[in-house]
């Protein structure tokens, strides 16, 4: 043996030793230590001294439970004052301990888990359709959402009993009183025993009322199955009825009441601190992202899941190793030495010295993981892959702790962390809510992304009750090929014409509503718009055998919302990887941003092309600041793409060049007010008008509907209606009666609502924006309505050069075109199609 060295230890101070190296975020504080005094070290935290490990050789050594044991001298020592003898928490000779082992390993066997399906799938099923009745744009927030999804499945599957969480606003009181009691269990660790108690009261008094919630808790959950007694074979009834092989022995209910506790504590702070990074990792990488949701419609397609497919995601449970390998939610574990012993050849460690684990850096070690180990590469953690490496460096991948001690929850969270991911990538797409979220992390003994939130969407052009029948499996099974295939999709299915793809990045609605234009207009030209969707859906997908559109926004010099993880992708290619893509790009700005004018259409456009893209037609571009967008890309669309692809892809005009023929209306009476979805009605609550002349400025309170939360910085969209007077006009202009009610038939992709008759006063207030400038295409088809020969030379005159000064400076809007010229018999379908959709403001 080596000469013995002495551990290293930063330089403390008296009676607190090393306390000044800790904030609130200890774990980060260690690695933090770690990085300075190499894989093994010692601190001083007042009285107490631990000793750190962060290598994988040096873990493998006090993993060897003849050498080592679990170790309870540390934070755990303090929670256990909250949950005394749980299993998580009893000490490794505690007689209670092996009596509870005992009893309740069996219930999460592989049959028992198997069993559990049902119940998992439920609480699942209730979070996808939260998420997809919440629409595409409301941030969700991750951690909490998942806490819920955690939560209830632990309490229904283990206990059945229902905490509901996707039912109200708020976390049940076990959560906010768990996260208090943990907390503070961190505090007490880092406060110097000299520290006199009084200081300390409100802290102490809030510690025990804490402690009371969750024992009142656990005491509902027995209730409720001593009122509703079940032959469920599930963890509570092992807990009452169990009896211990060995000793012939049942828990006593003193016993049963910190197991229920440490359950629900440990059972699901972790799962959900693991999918929450998942997510936050695989967003961050769209490469793998892209693989996950690959797998799932390969295994699923669209088929409800079921038991016999959850061992069918092996890229998945790689993500999740890795994931666990990066960012253990449980960042450390710790044991101590049964007797003096030799660490790495020369650290002496005497009895009862504790030794604590620190995955966060021994997940990292390049000897096991080579020099990329930061990084996040599933592959490394495939079924062959792993067990390579484990057999290579063992008790190099320690997230479920060591031993006889380590996590006896493990297959539950496994089977339920692998069918949440399922579902929700075979029915979602996920983006970042703030494309540009750094990673902060949160820690109460448990590491969490903090403040993480994200955006899903339906996929397949799902609808939420869609959504609903197929998780329900009542969904028709489709063919695989159909996987891809939005709804938009579908319905354009009804044109002939050449396939064409249109993708739009859009925050607040104008570039998807180009997009949508683009899309109505495509079968006059002699394509068909088989995919209208985010840009984000396009990636690794575009198309190769038919032409792209792609028209986006940039914000603050980011991409849009929805076209984030597009982009991000896209600059990650290197080579000719889209040589065989034809596109054309759309961009609309805003001058204003004049470092990052048009940013993203640009970056697009160029990148598209260095990869080998074939541009069809040079960018057009908007600019929110001067003139009429729809307009500009009317004349773009005209002028300039149209005729490019009519060229390449030899088509031709159909006789409704202005598209205006593309409806046909039928005219009812019953009124119906139809929901429109992604907006919530908030209250104004008051206005004042700040400003005595010049243009108003107002001061508006507006009371947000509740669960939507806003932040300094947030920005805030309204979805406007028409003002009364002009709907009322337009009533007038085409003699609408006062109730009338439109029932819309279309042949194309329109954002109008179709097949269902909804009242005049709705479409004509809500879906459609009246006061437009009228474009060129409009004006042209007014006249090709008349025979009037005057009044069709009055409008070519306006369509014509002077088009900016008299339309566009002036606003003249379509319906005023139509008051001037009243002989024109323009029925309504033809002026409903030519109008734009209503579009947010922000
Ligand atoms: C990703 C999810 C999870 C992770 C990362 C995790 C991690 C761990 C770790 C590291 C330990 C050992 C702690 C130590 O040595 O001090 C542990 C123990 C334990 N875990 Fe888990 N856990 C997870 C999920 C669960 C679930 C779902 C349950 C319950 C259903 C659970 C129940 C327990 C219990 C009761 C123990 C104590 C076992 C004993 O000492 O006998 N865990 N877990
Ligand atoms: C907060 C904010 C930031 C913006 N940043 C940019 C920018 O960096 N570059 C740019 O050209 N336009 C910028 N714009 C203008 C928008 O891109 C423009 O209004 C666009 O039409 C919005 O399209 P959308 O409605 O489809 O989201 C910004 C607008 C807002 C509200």
């Amino acid at each position: 043996m080596s000469e013995l060295v002495p551990i290293p230890q930063p330089r403390g101070l008296p009676l607190i030793g090393n306390l000044g190296e800790f904030t609130t975020s200890p774990m980060a504080d260690l690695v933090r230590l770690a990085d300075i005094y190499g894989p093994i070290y010692r601190v001083q935290l007042g009285s107490k001294s631990i000793i750190l490990v962060g290598s994988n050789a040096l873990i493998n050594e006090i993993c060897n439970e003849k050498r080592f044991h679990k170790s309870l001298k540390t934070v755990l020592g303090i929670v256990r004052e909250g949950v005394h003898d749980g299993l998580f928490t009893a000490y490794d000779d505690e007689p209670n301990w092996g009596k509870a082992h005992r009893i309740l390993t069996p219930a999460f066997g592989p049959l028992s888990i198997r069993g559990m399906f049902g119940d998992m799938h439920d609480i699942a099923t209730q979070m996808c359709m939260k998420f997809a009745r919440h629409g595409p744009h409301n941030p969700i927030h991750v951690a909490e959402d998942f806490t819920r999804l955690a939560l209830d499945t632990l309490a229904l599957c283990a206990m059945d009993f229902r905490f509901n969480s996707y039912y109200r606003e708020d976390m049940h009181p076990f959560v906010a009183a768990m996260g208090g009691f943990l907390t503070e269990c961190g505090n007490r660790q880092r406060r110097p025993a000299f520290a006199p108690n009084f200081l300390f009261r409100a802290a102490n008094d809030q510690f025990a009322a804490d402690i009371a919630t969750m024992k009142q808790t656990a005491d509902e959950v027995v209730d409720s199955r001593k009122k509703n007694p079940s032959d469920r074979k599930d963890l509570l009834s092992a807990m009452l009825s169990g009896v211990d092989p060995q000793t012939g022995e049942k828990l006593s209910d003193e016993n049963i009441t910190n197991q229920l506790i440490t359950f629900l504590i440990a059972g699901h702070e972790t799962t959900s601190g693991m999918l929450s990074f998942t997510f936050y990792l695989l967003l961050k990488h769209p490469a793998e992202y892209q693989k996950v949701q690959e797998e799932v419609d390969r295994v699923l397609g669209r088929d409800a899941i079921t038991v016999d497919h959850l061992n069918k995601f092996p890229y998945i449970a790689a993500v999740l190793r890795e994931s666990l390998r990066l960012r253990s939610t449980i960042g450390a574990f710790s044991v101590e030495a049964n007797d003096d012993t030799v660490l790495g050849g020369k650290y002496l460690i005497r009895k009862g010295d504790v030794v604590s684990a620190l995955l966060c850096k021994a997940h990292l070690d390049p000897v096991v993981y080579g020099e990329d180990a930061n990084e996040f590469k599933p592959e490394r953690m495939t079924d062959d892959n792993f067990a390579r490496l484990n057999e290579e460096f063992p008790n190099c991948w320690k997230p479920f702790g060591n031993g006889k001690r380590g996590c006896i929850g493990r297959p539950f969270a496994w089977q339920e962390a692998i069918l949440a991911m399922a579902m929700l990538f075979q029915n979602f797409n996920f983006t970042m809510h703030d494309p540009n979220y750094q990673l902060q992390i949160k820690e109460t003994l448990t590491l969490k992304p903090d403040n993480f939130e994200m955006r899903a969407s339906l996929r397949h052009g799902m609808t939420a009750t869609e959504l609903e029948q197929t998780l329900a499996g009542k969904a028709p099974t489709q063919d695989q090929t159909s996987i891809k295939k939005p709804k938009a999709e579908a319905k354009a299915q009804l044109n002939t014409g050449k396939p064409l793809s249109v993708y739009y990045g859009s925050n607040s609605g104008t570039c998807e509503a180009l997009a949508q234009r683009l899309a109505t207009d495509a079968p006059t030209h002699g394509f068909n718009a088989t995919t209208i969707g985010p840009l984000d859906e396009a990636k690794q997908n575009l198309s190769q055998d038919h032409p792209v559109i792609i028209v986006t926004a940039s914000y603050e010099g980011q991409p849009p919302s929805n076209a984030a993880h597009f982009v991000n992708w896209m600059e990650s290619l290197k080579g000719n990887e889209m040589d065989k893509v034809s596109y054309a790009v759309f961009g609309c700005g805003h001058r204003d941003w004049t470092q990052t004018f048009h940013r993203i259409p640009k970056l697009v456009d160029s990148t598209l092309e260095k990869l080998g893209g074939d541009r069809i037609v040079p960018m057009g571009t908007a600019d929110a600041a001067s003139s009429d967008m729809f307009s500009d890309f009317e004349t773009w669309e005209d002028e300039t793409l149209w005729p490019a692809l009519k060229e390449k892809y030899g088509t031709g005009d159909t006789s409704d060049v202005t598209g205006v023929q593309a409806l046909t209306v039928e005219v009812t009476t019953p009124r119906k007010a139809t929901l429109r979805q992604d907006v919530e009605e908030a209250l104004v609550v008051s206005t004042k008008t700040l400003t005595s002349s010049g243009p108003p400025k107002k001061h508006i309170e507006i009371q947000l509907p509740t669960g939507m939360p806003y932040k300094a910085g947030d920005y805030l969209a309204i979805l406007p209606m028409n003002p009364q007077a002009t709907v009322a006009r337009v009533f007038r202009r085409f003699q609408l009666t006062w109730d009338a009610a439109l029932k819309i038939h279309s042949n194309r992709p329109t954002t109008l609502p179709i097949n269902t008759p909804v009242s005049a006063r709705d479409v004509l207030g809500a879906y459609v924006e009246l006061s437009q400038p009228a474009t060129k295409r409009n004006i042209l088809a007014l006249a090709e309505a008349t025979d009037d020969k005057s009044i069709v030379q009055e409008l070519e005159k306006l369509a014509g050069d002077d088009y900016q000064d008299n339309i566009v400076s002036k606003r003249v809007s379509v319906l005023e075109l139509l008051e001037k010229y009243p002989s024109i018999a323009f029925p309504i379908s033809s002026y409903l199609a030519m109008l734009p959709p209503m579009r947010v403001r922000q």
